[in-house]
């Protein structure tokens, strides 16, 4: 996810020379200075020092260390904190780096990598601002970032934007199986299903009409796509997504509370 964000940055006109990465692996730092022309550090706390905005892009099973780490030096210098970490709440992070910081929490998703991400956003009461401003325009390098007012409302997004790219590939997955099986050559089946989605996205994000209305349109009566969309219906499709939506919200909070836990 870091390098999605840092790439897209530099594809919208952020400055190579103003971003600093760490990471414990020097031959990955490496790799990341090739391909970016960033500076590197394998020294969290250094790379901390030399922020205005610092971004905790680790897994939430790991924060607790990183933020205790470099707590001392955010504190002196006071930069904006941004995580992108799933189910740590702000008021975790913040104790763990010391209290009173400004902390901003996105919940990006990996079609960032493509500059397609959509971010859900959700900044404490200690953001500026302007600095409100920053990080938005950060995530909009990358895709669309909208705020939210509930911290609580994350758990809604991870459900939806942050996971919800597996459910679509899980679709395409399907769809492609049933192609192949029925004689279509894998390769032809993969092409169409990933045009097709894509195409059906393209639509829904410029027609005025909503999904529902979108989805009649290729109904013809007595025809094919009724047929099958009635198969789906009548498989409880809309249930099985609820379901699984509720799944991932419910796993999002739980993750909140085994990570608060965490000293
Ligand atoms: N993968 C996804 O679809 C999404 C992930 N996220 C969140 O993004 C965060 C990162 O996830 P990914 O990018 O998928 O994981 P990743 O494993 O690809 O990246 C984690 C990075 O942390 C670095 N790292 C490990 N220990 C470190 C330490 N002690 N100090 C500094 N750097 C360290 C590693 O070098 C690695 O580059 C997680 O908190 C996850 O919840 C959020 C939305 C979507
Ligand atoms: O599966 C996860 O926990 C992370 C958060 C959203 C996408 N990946």
């Amino acid at each position: 996810m870091a390098s999605a964000i840092i790439g897209g940055m530099l594809e919208n006109g952020y400055q190579a020379g103003n971003i600093w990465v760490s990471a414990p692996d020097d031959g990955h730092l490496q790799s990341i200075r090739k391909r970016f022309g960033v500076s590197v550090t394998t020294d969290n706390r250094y790379c901390a020092q030399q922020a205005d905005i610092v971004v905790l892009a680790v897994k939430p099973q790991v924060m607790a260390d990183v933020c205790h780490d470099i707590a001392p030096v955010v504190q002196n210098t006071r930069p904006l904190m941004v995580s992108i970490a799933a189910g740590l709440t702000a008021e975790t992070l913040d104790t763990w780096l010391g209290g009173g910081m400004p902390l901003v929490r996105v919940m990006p998703n990996t079609p960032s990598l493509v500059g397609k991400g959509a971010a859900g956003l959700f900044a404490n009461a200690q953001v500026k601002d302007a600095q409100k401003t920053s990080v938005q325009s950060m995530f909009e390098s990358i895709g669309s970032a909208l705020w939210v007012d509930d911290e609580d409302q994350l758990h809604g997004v991870t459900a939806l934007s942050g996971s919800g790219p597996a459910y679509f590939f899980l679709m395409l997955e399907a769809l492609e199986g049933a192609a192949t099986e029925a004689g279509i050559a894998p390769e032809t089946a993969r092409a169409l299903a990933i045009q097709t989605m894509a195409g059906a996205a393209e639509m829904a994000a410029r027609s005025d009409d909503d999904p529902a209305q979108l989805k009649r349109n290729v109904m013809s009566p007595g025809g094919t796509t009724e047929r099958a969309v009635n198969t789906f219906e009548d498989g409880g499709l809309r249930q099985l997504v609820k379901k699984a939506y509720g799944a991932a919200f419910d796993r999002s909070r739980e993750m909140s509370k085994e990570l608060a836990d965490k000293q």
